[in-house]
């Protein structure tokens, strides 16, 4: 009897997440003709996702430092269909520039639909040196160039009902060696956007925010920095990148990429962390370790 209502019990959780989820299904056509801004999107996660909003038809408005870069994947994308394709180039160290690129996707497009969030600065892959400077510096480009954009973008944003995407990382949730300076702009990215949701909410402001919480993907400069030392195989950046946007699109408060890689881990962190440090301790092959930058 009692295995019975345990039974009927998980059948109702079961149909209850089922029936609640039901209307969370992706179509290509949402993108159509929406109006994006692509930050870090010269190589990588970024410019797969410019491709993937290319082909789902809508207007972009890509940016990074490497104007080369950014000309080849603006050609790709008018290729693949973007309704339309455009990119300013400039450093995002730089916090004039950071609204410059608001600024232009307003010129462009008259409105803004979905600020997709995703650049990094440059660090390294090592013991923490002890500069707190560096740490400064990337808290510049990593976070406060975010916040800086999302400000500029959401007079916006209000009008169009639209989204905000931040990409970010399981490092963002979990402490990890080797990369301290990264993971600190990482978890500050959860303290602003997670807070600033629940104030969106009180404030009935209808736009959503999406955090990212990505494992390691197959992009060049990660395989570069992490080959050898990291034995988990890297995940797909062109999967990666759609399943950001599928739940920047559908609303969703934040994305689990790859699901296992992340989603077991989180649930660990709290309930057995000693279990979790341990066994993430042992992903890392510290013989073939030399300090990288990244
Ligand atoms: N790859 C991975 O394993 C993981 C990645 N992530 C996250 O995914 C996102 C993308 O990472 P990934 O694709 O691997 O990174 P990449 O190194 O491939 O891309 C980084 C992008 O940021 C741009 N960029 C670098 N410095 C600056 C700067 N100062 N100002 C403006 N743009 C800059 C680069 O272009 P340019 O040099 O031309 O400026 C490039 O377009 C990041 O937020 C990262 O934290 C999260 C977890 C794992
Ligand atoms: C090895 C980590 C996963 C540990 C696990 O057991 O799940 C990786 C998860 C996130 C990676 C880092 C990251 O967030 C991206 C950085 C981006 C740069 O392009 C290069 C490397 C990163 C520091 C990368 C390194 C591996 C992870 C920590």
């Amino acid at each position: 009897m009692a295995v019975l209502k345990v039974l009927v019990a998980f059948a109702g959780i079961f149909l209850a997440v089922y029936f609640y989820s039901a209307g969370d299904v992706f179509e290509p056509a949402m993108l159509k003709g929406k109006r994006v801004i692509v930050t870090g999107a010269s190589s990588g996660i970024g410019e797969q996702m410019a491709y993937h909003l290319a082909k789902m038809g809508s207007h972009i408005l890509i940016t990074a430092r490497t104007e080369e870069k950014l000309k080849k994947v603006v050609a790709q994308c008018t290729q693949l269909g973007a309704a339309s394709a455009h990119y300013i180039a400039g450093s995002m160290d730089n916090l004039t520039f950071a609204k410059q690129v608001v600024h232009k996707a307003e010129n462009l497009f008259g409105a803004l639909d979905m600020l997709i969030l995703n650049h990094i600065g440059h660090t390294y892959f090592g013991y923490f040196d002890g500069n707190v400077d560096h740490v400064r510096g990337l808290l510049e480009i990593n976070v406060l160039s975010y916040a800086t954009m999302t400000v500029a973008a959401l007079p916006m944003l209000k009008k169009s009902n639209g989204n905000i995407v931040v990409v970010s990382s399981i490092a963002g949730k979990i402490g990890l060696p080797l990369s301290v300076p990264y993971s600190t702009t990482k978890f500050a990215l959860d303290g602003f956007f997670s807070s600033l949701r629940m104030e969106f909410i009180q404030q009935n402001t209808n736009v959503s925010i999406t955090l990212c919480v990505i494992s390691y993907i197959d992009t060049d400069s990660a395989v570069k920095t992490v080959s050898g030392v990291i034995q988990q195989p890297a995940a797909p950046k062109e999967e990666c990148a759609l399943e950001i946007i599928k739940g920047g699109s559908l609303r969703k408060r934040e994305v689990y990429y790859q699901y296992h890689a992340t989603k077991i881990p989180l649930l660990l962190r709290d309930w057995a962390p000693e279990l979790l440090q341990s066994l993430l301790l042992k992903n890392y092959n510290m013989d073939n370790f030399q300090r990288r930058e990244v």
